[in-house]
């Protein structure tokens, strides 16, 4: 799982390198072998075309008759065994020492970056052809992809059963194979088969049959392509015979006009009863929204009113603590009800250093809890690594704990250990909530410290594409600014769940997005926060 994470991938840069010295230093020691070989073969022919030139009088020569043997002894022998040294075994050795001693990425891997790639065409509206050419929002990042790349991409996406995606790419590979020629090693016939299969499961059976045709000029007795090839002519025939059918009945039913539209009206008040009325399909529609919203703020189409902005104020706050006094926080506030606050500049580069440091070798994909079985599972809503750091670890980390406790006027006494999280490429943590619902009874029920009252989220690092902590139902989008920490509760007043926080992390699209996360407890806040039992219930909506 190498792909969730950045720091991984520079090892895994690093092991490339090595590999081209290794193929390098190979290559030499086989071109030395190659001109070994060359002066071995002029030498012989320069006694071949001396003797050439008088065969009977050459071989009356003691001298020659010796020579003669001898090469063919000795000096043939040699031939042979620079011959026989088998230098690409060396190679081979290291390849495989290499793909032993450190971590190589898997097809598992390789499937999860083409998928990464993918979600950010998807969230940020990427055009296959400007991601083909090495572009991101119109900024060149990176070289651009091959044919075989291209290739690659259709076929994740194929194996995914995502047709869409696999035609986009399989087009894209075409265009670039027609660019290469012969230069790829994909063959045209390869792109073709993808291509003719994703075109028909897209419902376009005229595409996939030109297609195939195509496919088959290149491969005549290509089995599948054939096969395929009868099914879509007996597909066209068997839906021209419909059409005709339907044609047959509509110029029948022109006198039986009145009664049609009877039913007509009949059929579209059954429809729209349907849609408002049924409530399952309504919450469905919601969630849709709520996932629209969350992309559209990613990428920055969705934004807060200027009017809305105008109210937001900052100011230094020293909450009356007498450390505070001396230094203030710089508060900014990002929204009002619910309240959420940035405080800048409240992180410093040299404990940011400090945290990375000590989480980088425990990184782990994180893990989300099975709310039925109170279970830590990775999961594809949420790509990134983390790992746990304690107080007690490091002056640093306490010295962490007692800021959230300046910033929240909380205790972190029951808090959990402050979570640090590296996303990699098109990492990402969908839509959630911090705190646990009242049907996911086992979330934190083992820890007998209460709900997630309050969430601070520290920034530690800049994004340059992508990466914001979006909240759906608000309009709101925080974008990461390195030393920047987040504070919102996420329980109201009566210590019930304030839905209005759910909120995302957005695929990274360029860059490394470090952040860390302490989560506050709702027990031992008595004194600082009581829950106020008989608040009025807002009406929250609790769909996922
Ligand atoms: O990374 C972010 O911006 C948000 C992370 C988050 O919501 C979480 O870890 O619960
Ligand atoms: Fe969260």
């Amino acid at each position: 799982e190498l792909y969730t994470a950045i720091t991984d991938l520079e090892d895994l840069l690093e092991s490339e390198a090595f590999l081209v010295r290794t193929l390098h230093s190979n290559i030499a020691a086989e071109e030395a072998k190659l001109d070994a070989l060359r002066r071995q073969a002029k030498l012989f022919e320069e006694v071949q075309n001396e003797a050439k030139r008088d065969i009977s009088s050459f071989l009356l020569n003691p001298i020659n008759a010796y020579l003669l043997v001898k090469r063919m002894t000795v000096d043939w022998k040699q031939t042979e065994m620079i011959m026989q040294e088998n230098l690409y075994d060396n190679v081979l050795a290291n390849f495989t020492f290499f793909k032993e001693q450190f971590k190589f990425p898997s097809d598992e891997d390789l499937r999860g970056a083409a998928e990464a790639l993918i979600r950010l065409q998807d969230t940020y509206k990427l055009d296959t052809s400007s991601v083909a050419r090495g572009e991101l929002n119109g900024i060149q990042y990176s070289s651009a992809l091959s044919a075989s790349d291209c290739f690659e991409l259709g076929r994740q996406s194929y194996n995914k059963q995502d047709y869409v995606h696999t035609s986009l790419w399989m087009k894209e590979a075409l265009k670039k194979y027609e660019q290469e020629k012969n230069q790829t090693t994909t063959q045209k016939w390869e792109i073709l088969e993808y291509l003719a299969y994703s075109t028909y499961m897209e419902g376009n059976v005229h595409g996939a049959l030109q297609l195939t045709d195509e496919l088959l000029r290149l491969f005549p007795n290509h089995q599948k392509a054939l096969g395929n090839r009868a099914y879509y002519l007996a597909a066209i025939s068997k839906e021209e015979e419909e059409s005709r059918k339907q044609q047959d009945v509509a110029s029948a039913s022109q006198e039986t006009n009145v009664q049609n539209d009877e039913a007509a009206v009949a059929n579209s008040a059954e429809n729209s009863e349907s849609t408002t009325t049924d409530t399952p399909k309504e919450s469905k529609g919601s969630y849709i929204s709520d996932r629209a919203f969350y992309e559209a703020l990613c990428r920055k189409e969705v934004t807060l009113s200027p009017e809305y902005e105008a109210k937001l104020k900052c100011h230094y706050v020293t909450h009356n603590n007498p450390y505070l006094l001396i230094g203030p926080l710089k508060e900014e506030e990002a929204y009002l009800d619910p309240r959420i606050v940035l405080y800048r500049e409240v992180i410093s580069d040299s404990e940011i250093e400090v945290i990375k440091k000590m989480s980088i070798p425990r990184l782990r994909r994180a893990t989300v809890q099975n709310y039925k079985t109170g279970a830590l599972e990775t999961a594809n809503y949420r790509i990134s690594k983390s790992a746990w750091l304690k107080d007690h670890e490091d002056e640093v980390i306490e010295r962490i704990s007692k800021r959230v406790e300046d910033m929240t006027g909380l205790t972190t006494s029951t808090a959990e250990e402050l979570q640090v999280v590296n996303y990699g490429i098109g990492g990402h943590y969908e839509p959630h909530f911090d705190f646990a619902r009242p049907s996911e009874a086992n979330a934190f029920s083992s820890l007998g410290t209460g709900n997630r009252i309050a969430t601070v989220l520290f920034y530690m690092s800049d994004v340059a594409e992508g990466g914001g902590t979006v909240f759906p139902r608000l309009n709101l989008a925080l974008w990461p600014k390195k030393g920047t920490a987040a504070v919102w509760m996420n329980l109201h007043a009566s210590c019930n769940g304030d839905y209005r926080t759910r909120h995302a992390a957005c695929p990274v699209l360029i860059g490394s997005k470090w952040v860390c996360n302490k989560w506050l407890h709702v027990v031992g806040q008595e004194f600082r926060r009581p829950c106020v039992p008989n608040e009025f219930q807002s009406v929250d909506q609790d769909y996922n």
